[in-house]
């Protein structure tokens, strides 16, 4: 079924024409097409990017898996023809090996420059001295009086040097290109040398090539997962097979996130890199336990049990346990949480103390940030303090992360070497782009929509377009919609459910998401979404992080975001691994004003990156001037509570009712209540009352 069709219909143009002129369809994320996944390939770099990108292609299988974006993934993979092309497959599909060859230190510094990548070595200033020192003996160390030395690491030009100079097992780098990936994204070309080989990646640096913990900060869709997941897996094989334990299971990773769709996903990718290895990536649950230590080990589960912990590959509708025991799985070698999951098993009344989890050599916080926020800080905190090996490695990811962040990290560090009585390990910072900002490649529409009702007419209007593109920015299904809380996520549903059209599936395609549901639910509208079944789907800042629906067309802030961070991640949704033609919406009316330049500076920085200007930006001068600047304390304010007069009262709600006609329903549903108790008082005997009764249901407060 066409949606663009069905959507603009009763519309005179036809829905190529009015909507986006046709060939921008082709361009939306939804499309599927082939994009380059970098996102600074600028041609200064010229003939050599060129001819690496057109090697890189030469090098791929023929049969490369076709890629479904709406696809769920337990469908793609019940289809023969597309997971399993032929038996061959993954065999054609071993990454062709490179001869291992390491780049001069001018070339390392030339080719992460033009990829924008900055790393930069942020360890106590005794330390960097050290490294000062060893500069004399050849190492790539630029120190510029009292800035933070910069490093210029070993990049990863291709995949295929995964295998031939990194030494990345077999069969993680036959699994890693039969994802259909080409070239290395940014983030991975400047992480995963460092992860998987220090020695190599940051040869000749002094004190740096036993293993650095890192702070990775790039934009959103940009491949971090498996930038962390990849040396994840590899570190484990790579030290099983030199200790000769084979077919052991031990936690030896974790990675933290802040909302269990992101866990899901993320064990989902996890499945997809390790198969074949014997590796075991598992989704905390509740109730559910691992051996650690101080805890009594209970019954073991069946493998049976661990097989569908480990290999569901949804978004997360398995069962609860039955009896209300906790599992005991102890084959994990993975572990995917949120923080209050897996601290209420470290702290659980079953052992006096909390316990300790000596064998995870990897901790990974994926949306750091946000996990070393005030709101997730502490379980976070009490996490990293139960891993107390020495050999611990910490890796921080983000598209966005405050000075204060990093200062924290840096601290934490300094406390938890000293607290262990042993040396520190260098901390280094990974930049790809300008920090903060949002994806270089998708468009931004700041939208003044005046009152409440403005912006319902406005959502309509982008629904159902009428006249032409002038009318609105193309934001075509399917799409995502946020608000600042749950209740006005339920009640933009129940406004917009009738609005498409019943031979286009109706109330069907539009669905709300957010914390307030059964975890059930949320998994099936995620399944629901990811299929194409579902096109509108309104949202709170629950899924602004980490999810990735790869065709997404377009993010609408229906309302404004409460920080600058919040924006770019709310419009990191779309644009996804280098697609073009995703589009930000924000609509604001008078009660954001004092606070919407955070966002309108967001927006402007963001396009001054991608070079857009005049015409092209979203947000002009004039308007950027206008706005009245946000104070440090309504800056903090906004971004704990949101706008304050969306939280409640009448302009909290979303409705398409005039006040007249709301209260006149709220007064008849009164009625009837109020008539209900009337006769069951009657009933009982109770003519009085209680003196309850009609006085109850005074109307609204509008
Ligand atoms: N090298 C690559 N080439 C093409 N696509 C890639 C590559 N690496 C990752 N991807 C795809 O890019 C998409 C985004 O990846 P991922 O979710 O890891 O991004 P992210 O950087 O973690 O984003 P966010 O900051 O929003 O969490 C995924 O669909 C993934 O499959």
């Amino acid at each position: 079924m066409d949606i663009l069709k069905v959507l603009s219909r009763g519309t005179k143009k036809s829905a190529k024409t009015s909507l986006s002129g046709g060939s921008a369809v082709g361009k939306l994320p939804s499309s599927g097409t082939k994009t380059n996944p970098q996102l600074y390939h600028d041609k200064v770099r010229g003939h050599k990017r060129k001819r690496d990108v057109e090697e890189a292609e030469n090098k791929m299988p023929e049969a490369l898996p076709e890629v479904d974006f709406f696809a769920p993934k337990d469908a793609a993979e019940s289809k023969p023809a597309k997971a399993e092309p032929n038996k061959g497959m993954r065999a054609a599909a071993s990454p062709v090996p490179e001869a291992a060859k390491l780049l001069s230190a001018d070339e390392c510094r030339q080719l992460l420059r033009s990829h924008r990548l900055k790393v930069t070595l942020l360890s106590k200033r005794e330390e960097q001295h050290k490294v000062k020192k060893s500069k004399k003996k050849k190492a790539v160390v630029e120190v510029k009086k009292d800035k933070k030395p910069q490093l210029s690491p070993q990049p990863l030009e291709s995949f295929g040097q995964l295998r031939s100079t990194y030494n990345l097992s077999r069969r993680v780098a036959e699994n890693l290109l039969y994802q259909g990936y080409r070239m290395p994204t940014e983030v991975q070309m400047g992480s995963m040398p460092l992860l998987i080989r220090p020695d190599l990646a940051l040869k000749g640096e002094e004190g740096l090539e036993r293993g650095v913990d890192l702070l990775a900060v790039a934009p959103t869709g940009s491949g971090k997962t498996i930038s962390f997941l990849v040396p994840a897996i590899n570190n484990i094989m790579r030290r099983r097979a030199q200790e000769k334990l084979h077919g052991i299971h031990e936690l030896e990773a974790i990675v933290i996130v802040p909302t269990r769709e992101l866990a899901h996903q993320i064990v989902n990718v996890g499945n997809q890199l390790v198969k074949g290895t014997g590796i075991k990536v598992v989704g905390m649950r509740k109730g559910m336990a691992l051996a650690a230590e101080s805890q009594e080990i209970g019954e073991e589960s069946s493998d049976e049990e661990e097989e569908k912990a480990g290999d569901s590959d949804d978004d997360g509708e398995e069962e609860e346990e039955k009896d209300g025991k906790p599992k005991v799985v102890s084959r994990v070698d993975i572990l995917i949480t949120t923080p209050l999951l897996l601290l209420n098993f470290l702290t659980s009344r079953s052992s006096a103390t909390p316990k300790v989890l000596p064998t995870v050599r990897d901790l990974i916080l994926d949306e750091a940030d946000v996990l070393l926020d005030p709101l997730f800080r502490e379980q976070t905190l009490g996490i990293w303090t139960a891993c107390n090996s020495s050999d611990l490695r910490l890796s921080f990811w983000s598209a966005t992360m405050g000075s204060n962040i990093e200062t924290l990290v840096t601290e934490r560090l300094t406390s938890r070497a000293e607290s262990l009585g042993i040396p520190q390990r260098p901390l280094v910072r990974l930049v790809v782009g300008l920090k903060d900002t949002a994806v270089p490649n998708i468009v931004h529409r700041l939208i003044y929509t005046a009152s409440e009702q403005g912006k319902l007419l406005a959502l309509r209007q982008l629904l159902r377009p009428t006249s032409s593109i002038d009318s609105g920015p193309p934001l075509r299904p399917p799409f995502l919609v946020f608000t600042q809380t749950i209740d006005r996520a339920t009640a933009l549903q129940e406004e917009l459910k009738y609005d498409i059209p019943l031979e286009a599936g109706g109330s069907s395609r539009i669905a709300a998401l957010h914390s307030g549901l059964p975890d059930a639910a949320r998994a099936a509208i995620m399944r629901k979404f990811r299929a194409g079944e579902i096109w509108v789907l309104i949202t709170t800042d629950v899924l602004a992080r980490g999810v990735d629906f790869a065709g997404v067309n377009g993010v609408l802030n229906y309302d404004v975001p409460g920080s600058s961070a919040a924006y770019v991640h709310r419009a990191g949704r779309t644009g996804r691994a280098g697609r073009e033609g995703g589009i930000a919406v924000t609509f604001y009316t008078k009660e954001d004003i004092p606070f919407v330049k955070t966002v309108a500076n967001v927006i402007a920085e963001s396009e001054k990156q991608a070079g857009k200007t005049g015409e092209e930006a979203g947000v002009q001068q004039w308007l950027l001037d206008a706005l009245p600047n946000v104070g440090k304390d309504d800056r903090k304010k906004l971004k704990e509570r949101g706008v304050e007069s969306r939280r409640s009262g009448s302009k909290a709600k979303i409705t398409s009712k005039s006040g007249y006609e709301r209260r006149k329903e709220h007064n008849r549903r009164g009625a009837i209540e109020g008539s209900k108790k009337r006769k069951m008082e009657a009933e009982d005997g109770d003519g009085n009352g209680n003196g309850n009764g009609d006085g109850e249901w005074g109307g609204l407060d509008d």
